[in-house]
């Protein structure tokens, strides 16, 4: 084996991967390398001949080393043969001619357990001690000294195995012959074994031309990640799941989902949850939160601990508080006692001759108070005093330690509201979740509506201030329009604007399906709506506000040039107006007339003038030479409104700079003729005319969608003009959006009910899942 060498003497780690295995037999020389060990033929000569030496093994061990004994057995007979074979080839080449190999028993098998748990086959002849790498292959390498001390040998009896199991092996390598090793598994966790199976998909994979080798070589993901488009993408799954940080293993995800944020973030939905896909959480982390459950634990137990002192010491104090007063009462009468004691002294003292001073306690006996009284209440005053001001003391140091306990619960308190911010935390976390929760809601009605080809329709009402408003928004899905005979009707679409909506706002919901194109899809957007009602405004809006069109057309170029390192993009505008059921080229200088040929399910306008924008300058001055050859008449309803459909077409064509492949999407803008009824236009004459066109068009597309929505055998696109253009829109493979335009005056609302009626009928039509146009070989695409 070649890279035996390469293995030096470490024993390599055991590989559960199929692939592995079968690279390794592929690599592995057949013929063997041994070339210094003579062996004999699978039972010939003496074998096993220290099995009878070897200590008797318990039961369960018995059963392993049979079933290794079975297992080694089988490979001892293939590649003992091997050996020879090897031997035999070796020996030729070396020699030039064929030595005999002296077939007798000096070869005997064992089997090396190495302590890290990897079981090897040797082969010992003489002194010389040799094993197999691979189990596949057929190379002996020369066994390692320092191995002898990492594991242990065990004698290997082959002759008493080979005979009762060599119809196992024949099953066993027909078995391996049937195994598909594409089918595997990985054990989870959580779920178990999981199947797992090695799909062959077409992927768009990211390479850089590097200048020193000349080679086109694959893009790191360290590079990757700068890319100024694949940043773009993983910023928005990164924005979708704001809890996934490891920008490298998006880009994982983003690669093996083929470069499909919406299927990233919906594949990590629903495996949301999943320890697998979150940062590894460390000891570290598990010890960090350990400590902080301790700490709370702790606090808690402090504060309840606190709440306990502070209530006692409040009792104590409302006691202290009861005995202060108590006392307070009582040296108030004795004071107030003595002071009259005194008064009664005094009195006395006044009374008596200045110079017969009393010199028994009789003359005091006399007035009613005795000296003996006079000293107990001098006694009992000192002791009362003493009493305040050991109360004074007392009521000292208990304020002392109110202001301790008062400091500790303002000490808890912030802790409190510490663990207030926690929990706010865990508010937010849960805003988080629902966010997420709502967000895959959106995202799997997407895919649902991706699946089922489902024609998207926005409603628009447009901004009118002074009018009365019939219409109002119970949520961003419906829209509750009050008829003029006072009733009630709600319609849902997939999104309902206010009349504030911008025209950005209004971009940035179809940008995704509109820039769907450059990947190679038809897409479709339609604007539907009575005359006035700002579907001109929407498409294609007034110069210093641009609508859709030239917004959708600036965003193709961007992406376009985005991609530009791989893919080679040319970007083709063409201008049709339906007038009176005459198709006309509105980019030709003479407004010639156009004839529309139905191949199958496609529709061919030969001679239709295209032309190529290759700046964002060059978008204005093909709609504005466009715009002035449009056919606009005035109505009673709208002196400038259009009274025939703008058809915008914009192919996208790019090449694979790598494969050669070829991707084609069109994207068609179309801004339809007013839908209101020819009663309410009093239109006569020529606009009798022009109206009654309209109308018929517009019932034909009418009828497409009813017939869709049916599923009718026969859909009746050839019924105008405008459902002939649009059959490739609506035939099965585009994505198409409607937007219905209605006006908020209630003095409309029979037509805006009837528009948005117009879109609940679009809304339930699928089209069927969208599909790419791509084909591996430039040039493939017939020219329109
Ligand atoms: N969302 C809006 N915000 C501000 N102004 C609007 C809005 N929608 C329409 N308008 C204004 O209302 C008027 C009529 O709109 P617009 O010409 O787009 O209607 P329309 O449906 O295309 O009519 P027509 O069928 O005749 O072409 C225009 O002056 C336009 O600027």
């Amino acid at each position: 084996m070649g890279s035996g060498a390469s293995k030096k003497d470490s024993p390599p780690q055991t590989s559960s991967n199929p692939g592995t295995a079968r690279r390794a037999q592929g690599t592995s020389n057949r013929g063997g390398n041994f070339q210094e060990v003579q062996v004999q033929a699978p039972g010939q000569g003496r074998s096993g001949n220290m099995s009878s030496r070897t200590p008797q093994p318990s039961r369960e061990a018995r059963s392993r080393d049979e079933g290794n004994r079975n297992r080694y057995a089988r490979h001892a007979t293939n590649h003992s043969n091997s050996l020879q074979h090897g031997q035999a080839a070796a020996a030729t080449s070396r020699d030039g001619q064929r030595r005999s190999a002296p077939l007798d028993d000096d070869v005997q098998f064992q089997t090396f357990t190495h302590n890290n748990g990897r079981e090897f086959i040797c082969a010992k002849r003489g002194t010389k001690l040799y094993y197999l790498d691979d189990w596949h292959s057929h190379d002996w390498q020369v066994f390692p000294e320092r191995w002898h001390s990492e594991g242990t040998f065990q004698n290997l009896d082959h002759s008493q195995y080979i005979q009762s199991h060599q119809g196992q092996e024949r099953q066993a390598s027909s078995d391996n012959k049937a195994e598909d090793d594409r089918e595997g598994h990985l054990m989870h966790p959580k779920r178990g074994r999981v199947e797992t199976y090695l799909m062959e998909e077409r992927h768009y994979v990211h390479f850089f031309f590097d200048r020193s080798t000349g080679k086109w070589l694959r893009l790191p993901i360290g590079w990757e990640l700068h890319h100024s488009l694949v940043k773009q993408m993983v910023d928005h799954v990164e924005e979708a799941l704001p809890h996934w940080k490891d920008r490298a293993d998006i880009l994982a995800l983003l690669r093996a989902c083929n470069y499909n944020p919406d299927e990233c973030i919906g594949t990590y939905l629903l495996l949301e949850g999943d320890d697998w896909l979150l940062p590894q959480r460390t000891s570290k982390d598990a010890k960090l939160d350990q400590n902080k459950d301790q700490q709370i634990d702790e606090l808690t137990q402090r504060l309840k601990k606190l709440e306990k002192d502070l209530a006692s010491e409040k009792k104590a104090r409302e006691e202290a508080e009861r005995q202060l007063s108590e006392l307070e009462e009582k040296y108030s009468m004795i004071s107030a006692d003595a002071t009259s004691a005194q008064r009664q002294v005094e009195a006395m003292q006044s009374t008596r001759p200045k110079t017969a001073r009393p010199k028994t306690p009789v003359a005091v006996a006399a007035v009613g108070a005795t000296e003996q009284d006079l000293e107990q209440l001098n006694s009992q005053v000192k002791s009362l005093h003493k009493s305040h001001v050991r109360l004074k003391i007392d009521v000292q140091r208990n304020i002392g330690s109110i202001n301790a306990i008062i400091a500790e619960a303002m000490k808890a308190a912030s802790e409190l509201k510490s663990s207030d911010v926690g929990s706010r935390q865990e508010l937010e976390e849960v805003r988080a979740l629902y966010q997420k929760e709502a967000l895959q809601r959106r995202l799997l009605y997407n895919q649902f509506q991706e699946l089922r080809g489902n024609i998207r329709v926005f409603c628009r009402p447009r901004r009118d201030e002074r009018a009365k408003v019939c219409i109002s928004f119970p949520s961003d899905q419906d829209i509750m329009v009050n008829t003029q005979e006072g009733n009630r009707k709600t319609f849902t679409f997939d999104k309902v604007y206010t009349t504030e909506a911008s025209q950005e706002q209004i971009f940035a919901d179809t940008q995704p399906i509109i820039t769907s194109c450059v990947d190679g899809y038809n897409v479709c957007l339609l604007a539907y709506g009575q005359t006035g009602s700002g579907k001109t405004f929407t498409m294609m809006g007034p110069d210093s506000n641009p609508g859709i069109n030239i917004r959708a057309i600036t965003e193709l170029l961007n992406v376009c040039s985005q991609r530009s390192e791989t893919k080679r993009y040319n970007l083709k505008v063409s201008m049709v107006e339906i007038y009176n059921e005459a198709v006309q080229d509105l980019l030709s200088d003479d407004v010639k007339t156009l004839e529309l040929s139905m191949v199958g399910n496609s529709v061919k306008i030969p001679n239709i003038t295209e032309m190529t924008v290759d700046e964002v300058k060059d978008i204005k001055g093909i709609m504005k030479l466009g715009d002035s050859n449009r056919k606009t008449a005035s109505t009673k309803m709208n002196s400038t409104s259009s009274r025939s459909h703008l058809v915008v077409m914009i192919t996208v064509e790019g090449e694979d700079k790598v494969t050669g492949a070829v991707s084609r999407g069109v994207l068609t803008l179309c801004d339809l003729a007013g839908s209101e009824r020819i009663g309410k236009t009093e239109a006569t004459g020529q606009r009798l005319v022009e109206a009654a066109a309209i109308n018929k068009s517009l019932s034909a597309l009418g009828q497409v969608f009813s017939a869709l929505r049916e599923s009718q055998l026969h859909i009746p696109y050839r019924n105008s003009k405008l459902t002939q253009i649009l059959r490739p829109c609506l035939g099965g493979d585009a994505k198409a959006c409607l937007f219905v335009n209605i006006s908020p005056e209630m003095s409309n609302s029979p037509e805006t009910c009837n528009t948005l009626e117009f879109g609940s009928n679009a809304r339930q039509v699928a089209l069927g899942q969208a599909k790419q146009n791509i084909q591996r070989k430039p040039g493939g695409f017939p020219p329109r």
